[in-house]
């Protein structure tokens, strides 16, 4: 597969040695630090884009992609209000794979979440709230990987309707922290707390080479496929 990677830092370095070791080839760097852009006709070669750049760059970024016809990949988090739009153009023939989180063990917290969250509707003596630890350069705050566990929880828990970010957890709001220190790659903290006890589950990456293992594997899944595709068409749990 020859991949073209949109965004070569934290993220694209460590795809490119993940596509590498697995046998793929590495046509195009855009990105403005390596001084290649979308006019770059290394593109023309690639069978599929892996975004993951800024939140303000990366819409503009997937439609330089579709002009191209390149299927994309990304993990950009922080424009998911145009969702909506790249999803109409996936309906038009345009292939597009997203996830908040390409961690393999991320995506099974994720199914934990939300069993945990239903067990919960019987259990009204506990109090739910969420604690996510990134590194201090992240640009966006939650994290995409918390808005989707706080999505898991409000459709699996009848009594929560709203996250917020910084408020404690009340009435029917999950509260969100965000925390940014040193160089921490991400951690999810989901406690339930009643008088008496506490749950917590935990999901801490500890290398990006998960995440971008990941990214590698939705593009070897999305270049034979059409449309809006997931975590969950491609590891079908
Ligand atoms: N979904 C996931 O599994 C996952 C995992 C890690 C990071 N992320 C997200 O991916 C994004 C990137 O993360 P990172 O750690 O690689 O960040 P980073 O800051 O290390 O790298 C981003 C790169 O994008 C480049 N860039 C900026 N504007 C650009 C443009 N217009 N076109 C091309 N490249 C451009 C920057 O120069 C930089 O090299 C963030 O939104 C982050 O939240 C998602
Ligand atoms: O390092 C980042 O930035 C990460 N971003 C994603 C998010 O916002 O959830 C995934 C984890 C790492």
């Amino acid at each position: 597969m020859k991949i073209a990677l949109i965004g070569y830092g934290k993220m694209g370095r460590t795809i490119e040695k993940i596509a590498l070791s697995r046998g793929h080839q590495i046509v195009a760097k855009i990105d403005p630090v390596n001084g290649e852009d979308f006019t770059s006709p290394s593109l023309k070669e690639a069978d599929v884009a892996i975004e993951f750049t800024r939140p303000e760059t990366a819409f503009i970024n997937y439609l330089e992609c579709f002009r191209l016809n390149l299927p994309v990949v990304s993990g950009t988090t922080g424009w998911l209000e145009r969702m909506d739009e790249i999803k109409a153009l996936c309906e038009k023939g345009h292939t597009f794979f997203y996830a908040s989180n390409f961690s393999i063990g991320m995506n099974l917290f994720f199914e934990i979440n939300k069993r945990l969250a239903q067990l919960m509707n019987s259990q009204p003596q506990y109090e739910v709230s969420m604690t996510e630890v990134h590194h201090i350069h992240k640009l966006d705050a939650p994290s995409g990987t918390a808005i989707t566990l706080a999505e898991g929880i409000l459709e699996n828990l009848s009594r929560k309707k709203y996250w917020e970010l910084d408020k404690p957890s009340t009435g029917d709001v999950i509260g969100i922290k965000a925390v940014r220190e040193g160089e921490v790659p991400g951690t999810h903290i989901i406690n339930y707390i009643s008088d008496v006890d506490e749950i917590t589950i935990e999901h801490k990456v500890t290398s990006r080479d998960g995440l971008a293992f990941g990214a590698v594997l939705a593009a070897e899944f999305a270049i034979s496929r059409k449309g809006f595709l997931t975590m969950s068409d491609m590891l079908k749990f």
